[in-house]
């Protein structure tokens, strides 16, 4: 058995565009659907929903099942135990929150990595094996991983270059609402201010030669950070979609006429 190829790595490191939801309904069945529905990627994520890892573990059996798009699970905190336990049911690609300095971000890489190159915990025959039928896993994991940092706060603005120049780092995301929120425009990221802060960091982890990420589910807002050279960009989430397409039906039908 030959090691899972990470494409939504290769095309990040290829600069292709690469078009994703975040799916945040926890929902294996969901995942299936939105798998083949024809994005790049997709976030299951763990920071903000009920999501946990054996949940996880069938998001990913989903996602495999249902189509194209590239899980990247994100996961609740930079954290050794976390991403360990991650990595052994099969994840290759990570969104790591609120990551603040080029420490924070070599940590999250040493996570990631089996000694001498890190601090990963070694298991005999985890999911990410092929339930150890790849017989080279360990030697071969490290290609395959892909450690995306987000960046969200006054201190990791500041210290964007250095985060986006840590080897291994392969992608730096900014995360909108949150530094929306650290600018002290909380629900607000259409604010100048804060519009004027994200243009500035995209820019500057392209100088960097790191692929930049996003989440925005206004379409015009989307297509400019897409006209600025996004190369990982999340469009909407599936708990949008679903509140507000249900909505619309409603209201279509229970008007005050
Ligand atoms: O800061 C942000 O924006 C993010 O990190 C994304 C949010 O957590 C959220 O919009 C995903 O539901």
């Amino acid at each position: 058995m030959t090691i899972p190829q990470n494409s939504f790595k290769r095309a990040l490191d290829a600069g292709h565009l690469q078009i994703g939801l975040w799916s945040i309904l926890s929902s294996h069945v969901t995942v299936e659907i939105i798998a083949g529905s024809g994005f790049d990627w997709l976030v299951l994520d763990t920071e903000h929903s009920p999501n946990e890892l054996p949940m996880v573990y069938s998001q990913l059996q989903a996602a495999a099942a249902g189509g194209r798009a590239h899980p990247v699970v994100r996961v609740p905190w930079n954290d050794m135990v976390t991403l360990k336990r991650y990595l052994d049911i099969g994840v290759q690609s990570f969104l790591i929150p609120y990551v603040e300095s080029a420490e924070e971000a070599a940590n999250a890489v040493a996570y990631t990595r089996y000694p001498p190159h890190g601090v990963r915990g070694y298991s005999a025959a985890p999911r990410a094996s092929g339930f150890g039928r790849i017989k080279d896993y360990p030697q071969l994991c490290e290609a395959e991983l892909a450690v995306l940092v987000q960046v969200e706060s006054r201190r990791g603005l500041d210290n964007i270059e250095e985060i986006a120049a840590v080897e291994g780092v392969t992608g730096v995301f900014i995360g909108p609402g949150d530094l929306a929120a650290a600018l002290g425009h909380v629900g607000n990221p259409k604010h100048p201010e804060v519009q004027a802060a994200i243009e500035n960091a995209i820019a500057r982890i392209r100088a960097c030669g790191k692929p930049a990420g996003i989440l925005s589910a206004d379409e015009a807002l989307a297509r400019r950070y897409i006209e600025l050279g996004c190369t990982f960009v999340a469009v909407g989430s599936d708990l949008g979609i679903l509140a507000r397409t249900s909505e619309q039906l409603a209201a279509k039908f229970k008007t005050n006429a």
